[in-house]
């Protein structure tokens, strides 16, 4: 694993960019993209630069079940919101929240997947350690699933719904074995409280425990973490 040390999340975005202008003008289509604050100043680098991504395919990780684009707590609206309406892409995907059928939903969104091969994809981590909706316990060869959410995730995430109980509690994920199949992985984290899953992803052994700590058998992976996520690792 790459580790590349940034003051804090804005120095961050700019390096993730420097990596996906640099994959794109050499030839990347397809960016893997994530959701949650983290990945927020990569969107806003992408969207001052004037790197024309008309001819990008993104493939979103993730999407609550039951919630669709036009629910401001929709990743596909966090997405729209936060880039996709600023920055045209050629082609984007979310999973579909507002399909019932799980065993359909899940099985559409692998063969994107499959079909869509991707090049760079970008990745945020959970308190926990979970990547995508991947949470402890998750196979580390999954595919896309409907998961469920942990206590601890749904109170990590419920700062951004109106209380507690509108967070919900199931997800589409993209499973790890999905993940893995990315070219190159760019997982970012910021801030103290991501400094344990960082340090277990990185020293800890590779288990199902801490879902990140997959990573550690790719071959191409880099983590831009500020001071304070790296603060528990041996060799910052
Ligand atoms: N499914 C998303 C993850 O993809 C993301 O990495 C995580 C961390 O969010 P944040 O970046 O806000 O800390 O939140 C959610 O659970």
């Amino acid at each position: 694993m790459n580790i590349i040390v940034v003051k804090d999340n804005a120095a961050g975005g700019k390096k993730a960019f420097e990596i996906i202008k640099n994959g794109i003008e050499n030839g990347a289509k397809v960016l893997g993209l994530a959701t949650g604050s983290t990945p927020i100043s990569l969107y806003n680098e992408m969207i001052a630069n004037d790197l024309d991504f008309s001819d990008i395919t993104s493939v979103n990780l993730d999407e609550y079940v039951g919630l669709g684009e036009d629910d401001d707590q929709s990743y596909r609206y966090f997405m729209n919101e936060h880039l996709f309406n600023k920055k045209p892409f050629k082609e984007t995907f979310v999973p579909d929240g507002k399909n019932p059928n799980a065993e359909e939903e899940t099985a559409r969104y692998e063969k994107i997947v499959d079909e869509h091969p991707i090049d760079i994809q970008i990745l945020g981590i959970g308190v926990n350690g979970h990547i995508g909706f991947n949470e402890p316990g998750s196979p580390l060869d999954g595919t896309t699933s409907k998961v469920a959410l942990t206590q601890s995730t749904i109170d990590a995430n419920a700062r951004f719904f109106a209380n507690e109980d509108d967070v919900p509690r199931f997800a589409y994920s993209m499973g790890i074995g999905s993940i893995m199949k990315g070219k190159k992985i760019v997982l970012m984290a910021y801030g103290e409280n991501k400094a344990d899953a960082v340090k277990e992803m990185v020293e800890g052994p590779v288990t199902t425990h801490l879902p990140a700590s997959a990573l550690q058998n790719h071959t191409d992976v880099t983590i831009i973490v500020d001071e304070a996520a790296a603060s528990k690792l041996s060799n910052k």
